[in-house]
């Protein structure tokens, strides 16, 4: 009988996907993978998870799905109020399904580890009990965890970091103004975190140090100064003393799947066959929404702005309706872009935009998933971060990769419509724009070696599974 893996996601679209990929890199080497899923009538909001998570189910017929039974009165997880509630009622529907995963675990044959999302780290109790291996998976970056790691460090010392024109300089990653040294949820350095969601944070810093190894969505030669900076400095940092396991590189596993729907080729993909090579600007911020600050007047400067740089463009937008999308967008503004714009009021698959041939460059919020989407397409990027770690995921495609380009004004709550023409412009026209997308393209044949025999991500997967075998091996003995 095969060894059996169980992994455990958490509940958002962008951890679900990548951990899908790792399931089928475990098959790939032999296991059986058994996946089992918090019940998602409880992201009831959040069409885009509900839905890929129905996919997965659909489409994995070799990956056994448990979807653990609803826990009666759970209240519904949502994201778009206050961040600090939605964080405690998140890890308190993690802590509250542990009995169902101990039951469903007890009943897995052939258990041989369990790997577990970085947001459900409250259910390593359970491994516990049940003396499973237990791996954590972390769908961001090195970068965000060399920081997210300083950060718990700075606020135990209470320490603060100056004004934000104050560059700071932190290991692992290129100077960043202080606003940006932010821990994994976006909450800067300095910010006083409320006494509940610092509970749990500690508790979950906790079973952090309690998995046997953290199993992280990158790859040694696009993140090597972060990685080396965590593996030499900063293991060290938990709280209390406590030590972070080691961190295996197995990215960049990206949606190979893309669409939510399947059943037919989406417009977008249709309109853009029509184009030329490199020719279209693709702006998509996520899968949880658009631009949240001032987001109508938001909209028309980014209208005016692709409007006047004269290129192609694919725009996702999320408006109410398309009725309401026509009443926000600037008059004429449809009329004038005909047939070389596209603004589409729909879920887009992402992965297969950034990879056809007429993508020529990505205007994107930084979430970790779009940035190794946008690297192993080599296609360089316009960052635009909105919230969680997404600025420190901007410096370091900016600094660090040197592949992509910051829009500015996104810090001070708007965007104009000149900075997007002129940003456009630079990436689409100029010798800089050419360099960012040979650094991309570069970046894209490195991403692909990952995975190949003899490939960083290949040997750290391999070394997991040998870890894997002697933990087992010790739990069982
Ligand atoms: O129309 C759409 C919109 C989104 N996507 C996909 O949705 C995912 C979005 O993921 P990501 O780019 O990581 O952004 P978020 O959804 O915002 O992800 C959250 O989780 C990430 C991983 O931890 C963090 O890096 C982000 O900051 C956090 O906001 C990607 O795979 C996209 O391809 C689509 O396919 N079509």
């Amino acid at each position: 009988m095969k060894k059996t893996v169980v992994l455990y996601p958490g509940l958002f679209f962008s951890h679900f996907t990548p951990m899908m990929e790792l399931a089928d890199v475990f098959m790939e080497h032999g296991y059986a993978v058994a996946i089992a899923v918090i019940n998602p009538s409880v992201r009831e909001d959040d069409a885009a998870f509900t839905t890929v998570v129905r996919r997965a189910m659909s489409s994995k017929t070799d990956v056994s799905f448990h979807v653990l039974p609803r826990i009666p009165r759970t209240p519904l997880l949502a994201f778009g109020g206050s961040i600090t509630e939605a964080l405690i009622n998140y890890f308190d529907i993690v802590r509250r399904n542990n009995a169902h995963l101990h039951d469903f675990l007890s009943s897995v044959q052939s258990l041989h580890a369990v790997v577990v999302d970085a947001t459900c780290g409250l259910a390593i109790e359970v491994a516990r009990k049940l003396g499973v291996p237990a791996y954590q998976f972390y769908p961001s970056d090195a970068g965000a965890l060399a920081v997210d790691l300083q950060v718990r460090s700075l606020r135990a010392g209470s320490k603060t970091l100056g004004g934000d024109g104050t560059l700071v300089e932190l290991l692992g990653v290129p100077p960043m103004p202080a606003s940006h040294v932010t821990d994994i949820f976006g909450q800067p350095v300095g910010e006083k975190v409320d006494k509940d969601l610092e509970t749990v944070m500690a508790e979950e810093a906790r079973a952090t140090a309690e998995f046997a190894g953290i199993l992280i969505n990158t790859f040694v030669s696009l993140e090597e100064r972060a990685l080396r900076a965590i593996h030499d400095d900063l293991r060290c940092s938990l709280p209390d003393g406590m030590v972070l396991p080691p961190v295996y590189t197995v990215g960049p596993l990206v949606d190979k799947a893309g669409a939510v729907d399947e059943s037919s080729r989406h417009e977008c993909l249709v309109w853009l066959d029509g184009q030329p090579d490199r020719s279209v600007v693709f702006l998509c911020f996520g899968s949880f929404a658009g631009s949240r600050d001032n987001p109508e007047q938001q909209l028309r400067e980014i209208a005016a702005g692709l409007d006047k740089s004269g290129h192609r463009f694919l725009w996702v937008v999320r408006a109410p309706s398309t009725e309401d999308l026509d009443a926000l967008l600037p008059e004429g503004f449809s009329a004038r872009t005909r047939g070389r714009g596209l603004v589409v009021n729909n879920w887009v698959p992402q992965p297969e935009v950034l990879r056809h041939r007429a993508t020529g460059a990505f205007v994107t919020h930084c979430g970790w998933n779009s940035v190794l989407e946008g690297i192993t397409a080599g296609v360089p990027m316009l960052c635009w971060p909105l919230y969680a770690e997404q600025r420190i995921n901007k410096v370091l495609v900016v600094e660090d990769m040197g592949v992509g380009v910051e829009m500015e004004g996104w810090l001070e709550g708007l965007v104009t419509a000149d900075e997007v023409e002129a940003k456009v412009r630079l990436v689409m026209e100029s010798e800089h724009g050419r360099k960012l997308r040979a650094r991309a393209e570069a970046y894209k044949q490195s991403a692909a070696m990952a995975w190949k025999d003899g490939g960083s991500s290949r040997a750290a997967f391999a070394h997991v599974l040998s870890e894997m075998d002697a933990a087992h091996d010790k739990s069982v003995a």
